[in-house]
């Protein structure tokens, strides 16, 4: 029997856990130090034991996953490595930023154990284990950073485990992960959030701001709701980089400022189909690269029973929801919902049916 320990069973960890679990020969237990988030991970399904006893939940396990916020990858480390642990044991984590744990790592090696920094390139903007998805890591990418210290075998026992997530397994460089994820993923989380503080100054004095906000505001924020404390250590800890990107960032502002301030159209013009050409290349809708869930947006009336409307239209025709969320819902404004699928069939075959029923679809 192989055992896969989970430290911090939230989104990243318990959709893990869902991939793992009731697999042949494999055992997933689940840590954390709240007894009340133990019994939840339980009851949940979503991990076959759980403890508060870091010791338990390691002691005999073959894999131990790190799915906690960034600034507690190396304490957990730290304490994992004083303990017995089995020997041949692989430790691997989730987590955004891989420079600083894969050099931490190396200087706490213990003879034995072999750590790889992991990151898969897929996520969401929504926190917990109630937000666990069995599909989540379906066709993402999933980065490793071995090093020249990592040995082969150790390596090719994680992406054998791996393949239970459905996921692509890359091997990427940690300083070059940290680059290119500070860039692709850092970046625009802090674009995100610096845009929609900036209307939502505006509307404080005239609350038209919100009303009118459409699809494009939507599609480039969604994930300015991500959660602040996990945004926080990414950023701190992906510093330096960071603070090149915010530069050249500024430098791309001021190119577009100076373009329209000359009323050069030509120039815009061509800002647009630059973008344009390198974005459509793009997948579409594949995990890790654009869109992490299958999400569908739907503007909303405001009268009774709509929500239950819409969820029986779909009901009726046999497409599953995973999720429902009214992002917005006030007397004077049209709400929006947000309907989440587990896989793009159902997403398609949503879309074809509301929009039958006139209802404002938007991706
Ligand atoms: N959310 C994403 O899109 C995403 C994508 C890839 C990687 N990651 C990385 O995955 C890791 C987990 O993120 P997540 O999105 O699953 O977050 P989450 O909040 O859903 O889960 C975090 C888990 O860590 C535990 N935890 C939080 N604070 C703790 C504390 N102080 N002590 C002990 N346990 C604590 C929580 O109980 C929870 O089980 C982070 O390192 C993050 O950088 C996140
Ligand atoms: O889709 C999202 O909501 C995400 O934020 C996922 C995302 C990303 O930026 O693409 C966020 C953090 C990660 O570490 C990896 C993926």
């Amino acid at each position: 029997m192989i055992k896969v320990a989970i430290f911090g069973v939230g989104l990243m960890g318990g959709s893990l856990a869902l991939c793992l679990k009731d697999k042949p020969g494999i055992r997933v237990a689940g840590h954390s130090n709240r007894p009340s988030q133990v019994e939840k991970y339980v009851s949940l399904g979503v991990v076959d034991e759980a403890s508060t006893s870091m010791q338990e939940v390691a002691e005999d396990a073959d894999f131990i996953f790190l799915c906690v916020p960034v600034s507690l990858l190396e304490p957990y480390l730290d304490e994992l490595l004083q303990m017995r642990l089995k020997p041949g044991c692989i430790i691997t984590d989730v987590g955004s930023t891989k420079a600083t744990i894969v050099k931490h790592a190396r200087k706490r090696a213990v003879p034995g154990i072999h750590f790889i920094g992991g990151h898969p390139m897929t996520g969401s903007e929504r926190s917990g284990v109630e937000v666990a998805d069995y599909n989540l890591y379906e066709n993402a990418f999933y980065v490793l950073t071995p090093d020249e210290s990592t040995p082969e075998e150790a390596y090719n026992k994680l992406t054998d485990l791996l393949q239970y997530t459905r996921a692509q397994i890359v091997r990427v460089d940690a300083e070059q992960h940290d680059e290119i994820v500070g860039a692709i993923s850092h970046l625009p989380h802090m674009i995100a959030v610096a845009l929609v503080n900036q209307i939502a100054g505006y509307n404080e004095k005239d609350g038209l701001y919100q009303s009118l906000a459409a699809g494009g505001f939507r599609d480039i924020t969604r994930i300015a709701s991500s959660h602040p404390d996990m945004w926080r250590d990414i950023l701190l800890n992906n510093r330096s980089v960071m603070l090149k990107l915010m530069r050249d960032w500024n430098a791309e502002i001021a190119k577009l400022t100076a373009l329209v301030e000359n009323g050069d159209g030509d120039g815009i013009v061509r800002e647009f189909e630059r973008a344009g050409a390198f974005r459509n290349q793009l997948p579409e809708r594949k995990k890790g690269v654009l869109t992490s869930v299958y999400d569908v947006y739907v503007d909303i009336p405001d009268h009774p029973g709509i929500i239950g409307q819409i969820a029986t239209l779909l009901g009726n025709h046999r497409i599953n929801l995973s999720n429902l969320h009214i992002s917005e819902s006030r007397a004077d404004v049209p709400g929006v919902l947000r309907l989440s699928f587990r896989n793009e069939v159902d997403m398609d075959a949503s879309i074809k049916l509301l929009k039958q029923h006139s209802y404002a679809v938007q991706l």
